[in-house]
């Protein structure tokens, strides 16, 4: 989509739009980006994305870790036309990125999942629809013309929900199947909790489901609670209000059929499968004939198995440490990893991504390419679509420049030993 020496020409934009007296619209550094989406957003939206499992202490790892590598220039070594793609799938990718699936966008902004598919479309890179979106897949697809998207796969209770959501993301050309592992619980998170979050988060991030023939089929039969009725107090009336404005339907009908409470409750009890084991991932293999790539994989072992079952390659990542508190850092996973699949298949990488420099890191530890997590939610946040597409450009002009400062002309070059470890341990570091 984008032809090469984008992220120079990109670079020289912004000094010449600077000289101009034009701001960009997001800040270009990283941390100052997060501060401005706290402030824009509501501190519960905020809370929600900033947050993690525990103490936290797992995404402060996940930057530790990447304060660990420092990077080792070569030199002249001639950086012009500079081809920073990689094929994944069968596809070339103008550069070795895609947008991590993140559910319950609607926390920062309105548009949600289609004002990111669209800003991906633009630039060609790979959005992966969450299974907890706040748009359904099809709204996105529809928005992003002949570009790359794939679906990310949360392995519900029931078999023909999981059949149902594989056959929609083929109708809708997605390309490959996640399936995250790695929360078949939620996490324990504080500032949810202390927030009391919950009631605010009820009913966010359902619409794959609620849109879904085989759920709504589900919704209608005795099992699927439409006729219970809650207690009535201020707090399950506001909650219910929400919910009944964010389904479609009309407010009095849905308050009246109680069908938003039921689905909540449907979507809470079948979401997540925590029986899942290797085995079942044959029932997945039997069912579709795209890419099946495992995220959340930090073991070693696990990476080999996954192989062995059928799996095309893994997503190394701790969910941008949201799941386990103390958890190892995504990026100390990733070599181990990178060694046990020994080339076979891909190995993807997240969790810590905040700018060109991380991507470079990433792939000189034997990443095939990674995934963007928090900082393209707050680039929607403060300015939708505009917001995520300068974030991403951002991302991929500084990873750019420091492949030519490097002395990388193509990603292939990206090599283990323009790494060095760091002399002193890291003080702080960016978010
Ligand atoms: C608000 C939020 C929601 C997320 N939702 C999902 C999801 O629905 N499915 C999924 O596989 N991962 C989800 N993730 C994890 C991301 O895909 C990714 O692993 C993580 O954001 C990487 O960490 P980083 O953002 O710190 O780089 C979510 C992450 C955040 C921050
Ligand atoms: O919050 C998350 O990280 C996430 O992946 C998720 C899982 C289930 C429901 C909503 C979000």
């Amino acid at each position: 989509m984008r032809e090469r020496g984008f992220g120079v020409r990109r670079q020289t934009e912004v000094y010449t739009s600077g000289l101009a007296g034009r701001l960009p619209t997001v800040p270009v550094d990283p941390g100052r980006l997060e501060r401005a989406a706290r402030r824009k957003m509501g501190r519960r939206a905020f809370a929600y994305v900033v947050g993690g499992a525990g103490s936290e202490s797992t995404i402060r790892e996940n930057r530790a870790a990447f304060e660990r590598w420092r990077i080792v220039p070569r030199v002249l070594r001639g950086v012009v036309g500079r081809d920073a793609s990689v094929e994944l799938f069968g596809r070339r990718l103008s550069y070795p990125l895609l947008l991590a699936p993140v559910g319950v966008l609607e926390v920062a902004h309105r548009e949600a999942d289609v004002a990111v598919a669209r800003a991906a479309a633009r630039l060609g890179v790979p959005f992966i629809f969450s299974s907890q979106a706040s748009k359904t897949m099809e709204e996105c697809a529809a928005a992003m013309g002949s570009a790359p998207r794939w679906f990310q796969l949360y392995w519900s209770e029931s078999d023909e929900l999981v059949e149902s959501f594989v056959a929609r993301a083929e109708s809708c050309g997605c390309e490959v199947i996640v399936v995250t592992l790695d929360t078949i619980m939620l996490g324990w998170r504080p500032r949810d909790l202390d927030l009391g979050s919950l009631p605010f988060l009820r009913g966010m991030g359902i619409a794959q489901y609620t849109s879904d023939p085989v759920f709504r089929r589900s919704l209608a039969g005795p099992a699927g609670g439409a006729s219970e009725r809650p207690p009535v107090t201020p707090s399950t009336l506001r909650a219910l209000l929400g919910l009944a404005r964010r389904h479609p339907g009309g407010l009095l009908r849905n308050l009246r059929s109680g069908e938003p409470l039921a689905a909540v409750r449907r979507f809470v009890s079948t979401y997540s499968r925590t029986s899942l084991r290797w085995e079942d991932l044959a029932f997945l293999r039997e069912r579709t004939r795209l890419p099946v790539l495992l995220k959340g994989i930090l073991h070693p072992e696990d990476a080999r198995i996954a192989l062995e079952h059928g799996a095309d390659g893994v997503i190394v990542s701790n969910h941008g440490g949201r799941q386990v508190d103390g958890e190892i850092a995504a990026l100390d996973a990733l070599p181990g990893v990178v060694e046990e699949v020994g080339g076979r298949a891909p190995v993807l990488f997240d969790s810590g991504i905040r700018g060109g420099a991380d991507v470079f890191k990433a792939l000189a530890l034997g990443a095939t390419a990674v995934c963007l997590g928090r900082p393209y939610v707050y680039g929607l946040a403060l300015a939708g679509e505009r917001g995520v597409a300068e974030v991403v450009e951002n991302v991929l002009a500084e990873f750019d420049l420091t492949m030519g400062l490097a002395g990388c002309r193509s990603v292939a070059e990206i090599s283990r030993d323009l790494l060095a470890p760091a002399a002193t341990p890291p003080r702080g570091s960016r978010p």
